[in-house]
């Protein structure tokens, strides 16, 4: 999302990751959802202490997964921010523990995410910082149902459904904060798709209009 404004250049990152629970045979890494944010600019903000912030999510099993009685071999402790991992080798157990900035558990909610984690940022956006939110982790492990959501449910009187992700979340903040300004703005969002080296724009109203990226090793 582009909005113009003359502030000085600044930057703002979180990656979220999705681990997997359960082990898999084959590792596919996939980096499909990134959010930025733009109000001009490039310097850190002055009072943070890094601009890169890693968080880390984990999804709780599926149906399949349960029915299977697969082992659940990452537990997490939000309050350390901590996750653990369990790692049976034929001769003996292993257990890892990771740090990170923030640690969302399987239990936790799409809203307590974003309030959390995902709000200051976009307020930061707001305030003239350029910010790029992106989730990364393996095929099935939560990417999709936390940047754009899940199944819709029901709508509440004017609350988003409870499954609803980060990508409707933080446009909505930011219209509701511009529209209280009662002031005039211009915004200019973009929707991209990078699969296979094939770029889709997924807002072209004609397919014809989506390029193909090349490598510099294929050229
Ligand atoms: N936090 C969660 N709570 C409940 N269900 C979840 C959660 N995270 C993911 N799921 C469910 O797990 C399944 C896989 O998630 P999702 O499609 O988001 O994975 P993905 O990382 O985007 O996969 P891929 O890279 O293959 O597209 C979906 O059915 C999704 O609804």
């Amino acid at each position: 999302m582009d909005f113009s404004q003359s502030q000085q250049q600044k930057r703002c990152n979180t990656v979220l990751l999705s681990p997997a629970q359960t082990p898999r045979s084959s590792v596919r890494r996939s980096l499909r959802y990134s959010l930025s944010m733009d109000l001009w600019s490039s310097n850190i903000k002055p009072d943070r202490g890094v601009n890169v912030e890693v968080i880390l999510r984990c999804r709780p099993l599926n149906d399949d997964e349960k029915q299977l009685k697969l082992p659940v071999v990452i537990s997490c402790n939000e309050g350390k921010g901590e996750v653990s991992v369990v790692q049976n080798t034929a001769y003996k157990q292993i257990d890892k523990t990771f740090s990170f900035d923030k640690v969302f558990g399987p239990t936790s909610r799409q809203k307590e995410l974003f309030d959390e984690a995902i709000s200051p940022i976009v307020n930061e956006v707001l305030e003239g910082y350029n910010c790029t939110i992106f989730a990364y982790g393996q095929t099935g492990t939560g990417k999709t149902y936390t940047m754009e959501g899940g199944r819709v449910g029901e709508v509440e009187s004017g609350e988003f459904p409870s499954d609803v992700g980060i990508i409707p979340r933080a446009v909505q903040q930011i219209l509701d904060v511009l529209e209280a300004r009662n002031e005039e703005y211009s915004m200019k969002v973009t929707f991209l798709e990078l699969y296979n080296e094939d770029i889709m724009d997924l807002l072209a109203p004609d397919e014809s209009l989506n390029g193909r990226m090349t490598s510099p090793e294929s050229q």
